[in-house]
């Protein structure tokens, strides 16, 4: 079956950027993004390329190539779902607020909405993908409420779990490392379908590197690649720790232990802790399948990733209290970056947020500087912790956009993201516009030690006591 029109279920950081390289790599396809949010599908169509929902560098470019071409942005979901051979659903699954699994098990209403909306309209057969990242073994709920809500039309479904990274979403949808795609081969309709998603990736993806299997590796696959990916940086982040109490450098032992090519060298950066919006959802997800299955054990040694990576986060901000004298009262600490990583303006789990709530806990004034993201989504993070009345962190925390005055009069600068622009600024200005002694704590290990050390800073760094 050779797919021709294509419905994508969620213009967020997944569906948005996927669907426009899909669009830009299958020009005769038509791929039509829904979504029920207004604002962000607005967004999306607006004229000027800068106010996209989503930054990601490389991804105006494509939008702009293919939109209003091959690619569109709506709000008709049931007359795109109703054009479509094949829908993606790649709506938000976070971890339940309420109910059974609250804080652990990944809330699934969004996701059985959209099922029961392709159900309701669909009237011609469908292959419905899942890109969404889902428990192991929901597709079968997915296929019931198909079933049994449609239109007696026969529905494929499959699972195609999303690898892209935030940051660096262009680059891995056009040069993935694997692409995988799970569905039931058995049948002759189930085969099929899987042979159409091939055939799309197959347009840019070498075949060797498109992976085939049944659908509940490969929902389970997408759990334990963010279960490994974020175990590594809870890994080092806890050597961070012993690194600071030794006299051992992680950076160093890092490079020693990437060069094992069984260990490799990627993602082994010690930071303030890793954020996001699903290493740490897709591992609460995880320990509650592991902990529904009666796996106590599986679920225990998942959990202290977790666990690790709430502890890195406290203690940076208790290092900068206990270095300020054991007293941040009425101080100001300049943070420098409030995105969970470089090159996104997203802030989801970002360390910051959580950095930022125990300082202004301790009564700090925080002024914040971030390139990308806006001074309404900071205040929105902080308010989410509902830690104290949304004035009282209006009044506390400011953000700026100049980064050197977020800095001046500071006591010290913390910083939470590793923006490449951070290096290059010139910090002899910085530090004379500083408090004295005037601190730096780099939870990202970015900055040049020996440099800050000869203008004058205190210079701090997550796993080092040099
Ligand atoms: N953010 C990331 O980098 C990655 C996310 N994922 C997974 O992809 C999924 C989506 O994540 P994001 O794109 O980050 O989420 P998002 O929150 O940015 O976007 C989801 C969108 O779905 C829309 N939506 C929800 N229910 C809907 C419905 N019934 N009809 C129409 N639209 C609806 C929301 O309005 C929202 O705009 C999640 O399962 C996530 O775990 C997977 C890989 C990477
Ligand atoms: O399912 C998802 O949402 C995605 O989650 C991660 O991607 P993402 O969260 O966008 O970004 P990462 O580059 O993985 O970084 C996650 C966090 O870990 C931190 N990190 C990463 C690497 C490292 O060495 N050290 C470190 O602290 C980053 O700063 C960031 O806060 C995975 O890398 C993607 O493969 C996956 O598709």
């Amino acid at each position: 079956m050779k797919i021709k029109t294509i419905c994508c279920i969620g213009a967020g950081y997944v569906g948005g950027p996927t669907m426009a390289v899909i669009a830009k790599q299958c020009p005769h396809i038509k791929v039509t993004v829904v979504d029920i949010n207004e604002a962000r599908i607005a967004a999306w169509n607006s004229k000027n390329l800068d106010h996209l929902p989503i930054f990601e560098p490389g991804l105006a470019d494509i939008v702009k190539q293919t939109r209003d071409k091959n690619l569109f942005f709506s709000t008709d979901i049931d007359k795109a779902i109703d054009e479509a051979q094949m829908i993606f659903m790649s709506v938000n699954t976070p971890t339940k607020t309420y109910g059974k699994g609250k804080g652990m098990a990944a809330d699934l209403k969004y996701i059985e909405l959209c099922a029961r909306q392709i159900a309701r309209v669909s009237k011609q057969n469908k292959i419905v993908v899942e890109k969404s990242t889902l428990p192991v073994r929901t597709a079968s709920a997915i296929k019931s409420i198909l079933d049994n809500v449609g239109n007696d039309v026969n529905f494929q479904i499959l699972s195609n779990p999303e690898f892209l990274a935030e940051g660096t979403a262009v680059q891995d949808l056009l040069n993935p490392d694997r692409v995988l795609i799970g569905g039931d081969q058995s049948t002759e309709k189930g085969h099929e379908a899987v042979q159409a998603l091939v055939d799309i990736y197959a347009n840019w993806v070498p075949k060797a590197q498109i992976l085939t299997t049944n659908v509940w590796s490969s929902e389970l696959s997408k759990l334990t690649a963010n279960a490994f990916l974020a175990q590594r940086v809870s890994s080092i982040n806890a050597m961070s720790e012993i690194c600071e109490k030794t006299g051992a450098d992680v950076k160093e032992v890092s490079k020693a232990i990437g060069m094992d090519s069984r260990i490799g060298p990627k993602f082994l950066n010690a930071s303030v802790g890793f954020g996001g919006s699903c290493f740490q959802k897709d591992i609460l997800n995880l320990v509650y399948i592991a902990k529904t299955y009666g796996l106590n054990e599986v679920a225990d040694y998942w959990e202290q990733v977790i666990i690790m990576n709430d502890h890195q986060k406290n203690r940076f901000s208790d290092n900068i209290v206990s270095t300020l004298y054991n007293t941040v009262s009425g101080k100001k600490i300049a943070f420098l970056g409030w995105a969970f990583k470089k090159d996104t303006n997203d802030t989801r789990e970002s360390a910051a947020i959580k950095v930022a709530d125990n300082l202004l806990s301790e009564q700090a004034e925080i002024e914040v500087y971030d390139p990308k993201v806006s001074k309404e989504r900071i205040y929105a993070d902080l308010d989410y912790l509902k830690t104290r009345p949304s004035e009282e962190n209006k009044t506390l925390l400011t953000v700026k956009t100049d980064p050197y005055q977020a800095c001046k009069n500071a006591h010290a600068i913390a910083v939470l993201t590793e923006w490449d622009e951070f290096k290059d600024y010139n910090w002899e200005s910085i530090y004379n516009s500083m408090q004295k002694p005037a601190f730096i704590f780099d939870g990202r290990g970015i900055l040049d030690k020996q440099q800050l050390e000869k203008i004058g800073f205190a210079y701090y760094k997550i796993g080092s006591s040099n």
